[in-house]
């Protein structure tokens, strides 16, 4: 089981049997998956239309209707699910015949809890596996599809100003709140500079340690400390030739911070536990929505390494500032998540383009391409309603409705009014972290997926 609230997958149940349904609801819940259950063909395909799952236990006799007739629509509507199809030991040819209908294994009943677990990590880890590769093949594919083109003239003057700066190697500083396109501006700048041929590596730096950090960056040598089993390159070496970017700069381990000025600099690092001096060529971006000047004010950021990283620094508008670019982004979304899933919207009725344009957007794109997303998976029309979008105006300053345990909306919904409130009322996102009774980087994690 993982240790916040994440399912570590998410798995639909179809069969006939009231109390097969219970007994594997009630094994794979216990192991941490999130689990919806269907007693015949038409709510099996009702709920496969209305949420994404990881995997699917699908039994071969389903009363009047066969599971074989099933399993090529459940194929049709959610072709990135894994179907695992369940079978009396009297029927393995018929599930041979499943397998090669598309089903991806076969589990025999009456089986051990053990055996439905592992059958369902199977099935999840494949599929997570499958969907880290696509995000890499996105990656690396190309660094950058597509222009950032907006309607604004604050954001366009960004992207004139990250055009001209792309091919020095000067270090460039992006600010802004959280989802406002940072990190899409940073892997830009790369592709239009002369290192696109270069590697682009990213380093997230709240998710790690200061000593985790180091080795991270720079690499180690093999045994340089308790468990470091194999030698490491670091990411500075994988960017060498490229570009390296740096995301929350504003986290990075005040006690490193030296070293990276000294790489920043002259170019010249050291891996953990080994003294030979290296040089790698490689252009910085860093980000943060943090205040810097603040925060080398309060010496919890080195003065030295914050006039280092500001030689260009750009501001990107958040999105609330610029509603004129939201029926672009919208319509782009729309478009990219109604291929992904296969669902039939193609556009938005005026009532929910105007909501998304007034409503203010505390998490930015990140924020809209959620909405959109759900939006997508949800409306089975052509067109997305106000309904479909799920807007709960989340109140901070801005006068909205803020809601409470018991409301109509969906946990996400609750959880994500929960964090926001809090992080703005506490001193501390290590306070915040605390009082959630989650460690930081779930906190961090919550607040990405939130576009907190
Ligand atoms: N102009 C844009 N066009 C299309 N997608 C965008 C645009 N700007 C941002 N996005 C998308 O919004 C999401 C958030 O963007 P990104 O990660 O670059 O934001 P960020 O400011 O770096 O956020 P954080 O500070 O939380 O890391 C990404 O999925 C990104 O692809």
């Amino acid at each position: 089981m993982t240790n916040d609230t994440t399912p570590r997958g998410r798995i639909l149940l179809v069969d006939d049997d009231k109390s097969i349904l219970r007994t594997f609801r009630y094994c794979l819940e216990d192991a941490g998956y999130a689990v919806t259950t269907a007693q015949n063909s038409e709510q099996a395909r009702a709920q496969t239309y209305a949420a994404v799952f990881d995997a699917c236990f699908l039994d071969l006799n389903l009363g009047e209707e066969s599971g074989l007739d099933l399993l090529p629509q459940l194929r049709e509507i959610a072709p990135w699910m894994r179907v695992v199809m369940a079978t009396a030991q009297s029927d393995i040819s018929t599930a041979v015949k499943a397998i090669h209908a598309g089903a991806t294994d076969y589990l025999v009943k009456p089986c051990s809890p053990e055996q439905l677990r592992l059958c369902a990590d199977k099935q999840v880890q494949t599929r997570h596996l499958e969907m880290r590769v696509q995000q890499l093949e996105a990656d690396a594919g190309s660094t950058y599809k597509g222009e950032m083109i907006s309607a604004n003239p604050a954001m366009s003057a960004v992207v004139q100003m990250a055009k001209q700066v792309a091919d020095t190697d000067a270090s460039i500083l992006l600010l802004g709140e959280s989802g406002t396109g940072k990190g899409m501006l940073a892997r830009a700048i790369h592709h239009w500079s002369h290192r696109a041929k270069g590697g682009f590596v990213t380093i997230n730096c709240p998710s790690l340690s200061s000593e985790l950090m180091e080795s991270e960056m720079f690499g180690h040598q093999k045994g340089a400390f308790t468990g470091a089993s194999e030698r490491t390159s670091g990411r500075v070496s994988q960017a060498d030739g490229g570009t390296l970017f740096l995301d929350e700069i504003g986290d990075f381990p005040l006690p490193l911070q030296p070293k990276l000025l000294r790489f920043i600099q002259d170019k010249e690092y050291e891996r953990v536990g080994d003294p030979v001096t290296r040089v790698a060529d490689v252009r910085i971006i860093a980000a943060t929505n943090r205040n810097l000047e603040e925060m080398v004010k309060e010496k919890t950021f080195r003065e030295d390494l914050f006039y280092r990283l500001n030689v260009i620094t750009m501001v990107i508008p958040p999105l609330r500032e610029r509603s004129e670019d939201v029926p672009a982004l919208a319509e782009a979304a729309l478009a990219r998540y109604v291929k992904a899933y296969r669902r039939p919207a193609r556009g938005f009725s005026a009532d929910a383009m105007q909501q998304l344009k007034k409503y203010p957007w505390p998490g930015n794109v990140r924020e809209l391409q959620n909405v959109i997303e759900r939006a997508a998976i949800i409306c089975t029309d052509a067109e997305v309603q106000t309904a479909h979008l799920g807007i709960v105006e989340v109140a901070r300053d801005r006068g909205g409705i803020r809601p409470r345990a018991g409301d109509a909306i969906s946990i996400a919904d609750l959880e994500r009014a929960h964090i926001t409130a809090l992080v703005t009322s506490v001193e501390s996102l290590d306070d915040a972290a605390k009082l959630l009774g989650i460690d930081s980087s779930t906190l961090y994690r919550k607040r990405k997926q939130y576009g907190i």
